[in-house]
């Protein structure tokens, strides 16, 4: 978590591990502070019921309360932000974090991942949330669906069944 003497932070979110792989190699490489953006409430761990929480509060344009912030955000110059898109959107944890941290003449820079349908309203939204951040150009990736591994296991699970 965030705490030593950087300059530059790495805030991320991460449910599935995608976006966390890449917060991990900007930490090595910038020896930046590590922040993981979770919600005081967890969301739930089974996958559909967090479809099912995250356009609720896509749909409220909700900001859910953080388990913690940034000790002292007004220290760091440079800021990457990482999060999956959910629900062709920003997740709202990271709406939250951008409510409620003040990035104003920060450079900040967002890294995205998604299943294969782009950024959405994210980079937007982004914009709209941190309009006194010099904003650099998102990286982009496109990365593995937990909703594609789900299916592929359920297929192979129904074949391998009635061998057990
Ligand atoms: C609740 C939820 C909603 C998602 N919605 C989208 C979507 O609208 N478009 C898309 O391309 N991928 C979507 N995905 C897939 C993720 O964006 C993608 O797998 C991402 O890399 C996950 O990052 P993570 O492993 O860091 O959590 C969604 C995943 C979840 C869990």
């Amino acid at each position: 978590q965030a705490s030593g003497n950087s300059r530059t932070l790495v805030a991320y979110l991460s449910r599935s591990g995608n976006t966390r792989v890449i917060a991990g190699q900007l930490q090595r490489r910038f020896r930046a502070d590590l922040f993981e953006i979770r919600t005081a409430e967890p969301y739930p761990e089974d996958y559909e019921e967090t479809v099912e929480r995250a356009r609720q509060h896509r749909d409220s344009a909700a900001t859910p309360p953080l388990a913690e912030s940034v000790g002292d955000v007004a220290g760091y110059q440079t800021v990457f932000l990482g999060f999956p898109i959910w629900g062709m959107a920003l997740p709202a944890p990271v709406r939250t974090f951008l409510t409620t941290h003040d990035l104003s003449d920060k450079t900040l820079v967002p890294f995205i991942t998604h299943g294969g349908y782009g950024t959405g309203s994210a980079p937007r939204s982004v914009a709209d949330l941190a309009s006194g951040a010099r904003i650099l150009e998102p990286f982009v990736l496109q990365a593995d669906q937990e909703r594609e591994t789900l299916n592929r296991v359920t297929a192979w699970l129904q074949a391998v069944e009635p061998e057990l």
